[in-house]
């Protein structure tokens, strides 16, 4: 098997690029690329590992086919078009908490440097000025802080802050009762944080909601003197109305390490008294760059490698452990998917996924995911798990999951049920020995068979001397028989009603061998299949 292919973008800890290797991954290296350069390259790649500089956009997605994951060393993913890549079936995967406590403590340090005013305090000194009249700090003892989103850095920069005897506000929709007082904080609207709150520090992703969240109108809101920090995302505060309200004094300083413009190399902000910054080092320790780096590259190889996928925002978790259990139910779910796809006529509006048995043990999601891949097959070459529930949605098709606490004839069992405008349509399927996919059931008649290469569908009269034409036919036109699979409509019924008959061939039926089987006697439906 060739190797899955890396290309780490940013700068990256060097046990990145060692993990991926461990995991049987080939691995480069190449930081600091412009887009075109990235552009001419990202082809050749499986997985794409970044920081915040790379920025994926519709244009390098085009460029990658081989594209199926993209790792993000940190927690924001604004860089990434998420919804772009999850119509092409790439997944997304960010490190959650690895540098969650590192950006929490510079949120921190950035309000000490505001309350002190250290960093003009430190140039002055060191160009000889021994300016000790000129710095009166703040102490942080007994002021109030207002946190802005209360999540894992939020309740990071909380529980420190309390250490440092602050009282702690919080405006966050998302933030429950309970979880303020477990955290020792106080939940407000925003227009209380505003007025309360000493120092603001933000905490959110940026959102539609969250943008300009501290816009002019908000910032006079704010007690006059606050200290802002913003360690989160540059577009939340508006910039031009920031440097205004430090002008005029309504905010005594403001700290920020995100700008809306990254690299931020002129600003109207810079020089302005009151005003400090660093170039988006939120997460620059040694520690979190340590964290970050090998959590995305085990999560990356183990989705190249195993399927295990960990940490997708466009993607229901998978474990390494689950996925070899799940994996002979995703080929299962995947065909029936596939067939119930390639059979049923008219306008599908529904599709339900029932589970029974050791299937409904399992994770529903992946299934579900692998049925829609196999449904959406029929419409577009470049479907797969990731990108099928977003087609599926945008069709409008309304995809129900159904798990069955009974037990049925067979110790799993998967079926797939869609609507059509000519009436619903099922398959069911089995595993035979655990990883052995197995169709047993067409349209409510029971036939089992594999489900795999080029195969013949037929419905016809259930009559004396069909199976010997259809054998004939076929041998005429040199195409080889696999396998022969019967079954009766009604199922069980005797002989006299329709026969249902699954052939698998060794090479695809032409067409005109399709219209000859139509017009033999009795048969009323031929539809060739592909797996
Ligand atoms: N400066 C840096 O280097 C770093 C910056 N970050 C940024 O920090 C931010 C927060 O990260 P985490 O705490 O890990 O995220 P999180 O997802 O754990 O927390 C975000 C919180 O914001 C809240 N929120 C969402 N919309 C809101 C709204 N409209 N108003 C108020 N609150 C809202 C959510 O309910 C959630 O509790 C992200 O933007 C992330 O990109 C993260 C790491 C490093
Ligand atoms: O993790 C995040 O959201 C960050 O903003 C950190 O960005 P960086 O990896 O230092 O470019």
């Amino acid at each position: 098997m060739t190797k899955p292919k890396v290309l780490i973008s940013d700068k990256m800890d060097p046990n990145a690029a060692r993990i991926f290797e461990e995991r049987g991954c080939a691995v480069d290296v190449k930081p600091g690329m412009t887009p075109d350069e990235l552009k001419a390259v990202i082809g050749d790649y499986d997985g794409l590992a970044i920081r915040s500089a790379t920025k994926v956009t519709p244009e390098i997605l085009d460029a990658a086919p081989n594209l199926k994951v993209i790792g993000r060393a940190g927690i924001g993913v604004d860089n990434v078009d998420i919804p772009y890549a999850s119509g092409k079936g790439v997944v997304v995967m960010n490190t959650p908490f690895g540098n969650s406590i590192t950006t929490a403590e510079h949120a921190i340090a950035m309000i000490m440097a505001l309350a002190r005013q250290i960093p003009a305090a430190n140039a002055r000194t060191q160009n000889g000025e021994w300016p000790k009249n000129d710095f009166m700090g703040v102490e942080v003892t007994g002021k109030t802080l207002g946190l802005i989103g209360a999540g894992n850095i939020g309740s990071i920069v909380a529980s420190r802050a309390l250490g440092l005897r602050m009282k702690v506000v919080a405006f966050d929709p998302f933030l429950t009762a309970e979880r303020a007082v477990e955290l020792g904080i106080e939940k407000v609207d925003l227009d209380t944080l505003l007025a309360r709150a000493d120092f603001i520090t933000l905490h959110t992703p940026l959102t539609d909601q969250t943008r300009n969240i501290l816009s002019a109108e908000n910032i006079a809101k704010t007690k006059k003197g606050v200290r802002i920090v913003n360690c989160a995302r540059g577009g939340l505060i508006d910039e031009a109305a920031l440097k205004e309200a430090l002008d005029s004094g309504q905010v005594a300083g403001a700290a920020l390490d995100v700008f809306q413009t990254e690299p931020a190399k002129e600003s109207p902000l810079f020089g302005t008294p009151g005003f400090i910054c660093t170039p988006h080092l939120g997460a620059s320790t040694t520690e979190a760059q340590v964290n970050v780096a090998l959590q995305v590259a085990e999560q990356m190889a183990d989705y190249l490698v195993n399927g295990g996928v960990t940490n997708a925002l466009n993607m229901p978790s998978l474990s390494a452990e689950e996925a070899p259990k799940l994996r002979p139910y995703m080929a299962l779910a995947e065909r029936l998917g596939s067939l119930v796809g390639q059979l049923a006529h008219g306008n599908l509006t529904t599709i339900s996924i029932e589970r029974e048995g050791a299937a409904a043990e399992l994770a529903g999601k992946p299934i579900e995911a692998a049925v829609l891949a196999g449904l959406m097959k029929q419409y577009s070459d470049s479907v797969n798990m990731v990108n099928a529930p977003y087609l599926a949605k945008e069709r409008g098709l309304d995809v129900r999951s159904v798990r069955h606490e009974r037990d049925g004839a067979y110790n799993t069992l998967v079926r797939v049920t869609v609507g059509t405008s000519q009436g619903d349509r099922s398959v069911a399927g089995t595993l035979f020995g655990n990883d052995n996919p197995r169709l047993v059931g067409i349209f409510g008649i029971g036939i089992e068979a594999d489900l795999t290469g080029n195969m013949l569908y037929i419905v016809n009269e259930d009559a004396p001397g069909f199976i010997g034409r259809i054998g004939t036919l076929l041998g005429e036109n040199g195409i080889n028989i696999g396998t022969f699979h019967l079954g009766r409509r009604p199922n069980g019924a005797d002989a006299g009603g329709e026969a249902v008959l699954l052939l698998s061939v060794d090479q695809p039926i032409p067409e005109g061998v399709v219209k000859e089987a139509c017009a033999l006697e009795g048969v009323k439906v031929v539809m060739p299949l592909a797996f």
